[in-house]
């Protein structure tokens, strides 16, 4: 590893692609715990809105105890927002979290390739995409990994690392011993569709919307019906809308397309909503308003 990897305190700097619900999250996890991290979107806007909430998750953190101040300040300090791929130059890790489209993160990791030394691992926070495929597009693809964080990530101490039919021994090493530093805990899955959480997670969701979309109950209800009734800490619904509703579809559209099985068949309510805007949390309205 060269200098120009090392941040002050000698710990190796991350980039993260894309500042929306999970870049910032993972963005402000590996800052807390002590790495410098280039976070880069396309706007500025994008990357003041990871900011902002990221930001007022970590002063919610302080509230509650969890952290201190000084740690707050010094996590804020590490993150540097940018919205060229230049400043990927020097990271030993890369971990791409854009939207859910096979087309887009092909592209990104062919710039990710060009902006970084052959020797940075690169790594996708896809919900659903074959990491082999999108290995493929890599001229090093054993460099390649799954590094499947989850919502939200501060909260959520579970990565499921997802290896490729290329991924190498030693990209897989360094995966697990990365999650492990930012205090995560690492679950190994070959790669397929969905991995194992989402693989049974989204169809379960799917199910509670057709259960809305055929009138069995209410969202209220059918989201306590799930909490009370199967001690889930939050109901489907509530769930799909911490997701995002958008995110959710593409999901299951993967699953649908990649294991052409009629059962993965997104609800049409859930493509309606998603056509009218209603994302859920993201747009301030989706099974539940939050406005
Ligand atoms: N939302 C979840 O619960 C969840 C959980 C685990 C994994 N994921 C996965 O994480 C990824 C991101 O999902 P999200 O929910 O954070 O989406 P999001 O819509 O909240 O954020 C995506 C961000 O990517 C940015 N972006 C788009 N094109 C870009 C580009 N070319 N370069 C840089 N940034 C770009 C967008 O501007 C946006 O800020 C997806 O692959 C998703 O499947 C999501």
């Amino acid at each position: 590893m060269n200098d120009q990897k090392n941040s002050n305190d000698g710990k190796p700097r991350v980039a993260i692609i894309g500042a929306g619900t999970m870049g910032n999250g993972i963005a402000q996890v590996c800052a807390l715990a002590g790495r410098q991290v280039i976070l880069v979107d396309i706007s500025d806007n994008a990357l003041e809105r990871g900011i902002a909430t990221l930001s007022g998750n970590l002063e919610r953190q302080v509230k509650k105890g969890l952290i201190d101040e000084a740690d707050r300040q010094a996590a804020l300090g590490r993150i540097q927002p940018q919205t060229h791929y230049g400043a990927l130059a020097g990271s030993e890790l890369v971990i791409e979290a854009a939207s859910e489209n096979l087309e887009l993160k092909r592209q990104i990791l062919t710039l990710i390739e060009e902006a970084t030394e052959s020797d940075a691992l690169i790594a996708s926070n896809t919900s659903s995409l074959s990491i082999s495929e999108l290995a493929s597009v890599l001229g090093k693809p054993e460099r390649f990994i799954g590094l499947h964080f989850f919502n939200p990530v501060p909260v959520m101490t579970l990565v499921e690392v997802i290896r490729g039919l290329q991924t190498a021994e030693a990209t897989y090493a360094k995966a697990l011993a990365f999650a492990g530093q930012i205090g995560k805990t690492a679950i190994s899955v070959r790669n397929s569709p969905g991995f194992v959480v989402n693989r049974i997670l989204c169809p379960m969701i799917n199910e509670a919307i057709f259960v809305l979309q055929e009138g069995l109950a209410s969202a209220e209800d059918i989201d306590t019906g799930m909490r009370l009734g199967c001690n889930h800490p939050i109901g489907p619904l509530a769930l799909a809308d911490l997701i995002g509703l958008d995110t959710l579809l593409a999901i299951l559209e993967t699953f649908h397309r990649d294991f052409g099985d009629p059962k993965y068949r997104p609800s049409t309510l859930l493509k309606e909503m998603v056509a009218a805007g209603y994302l859920g949390r993201k747009s301030g309205r989706g099974f539940h308003s939050y406005t």
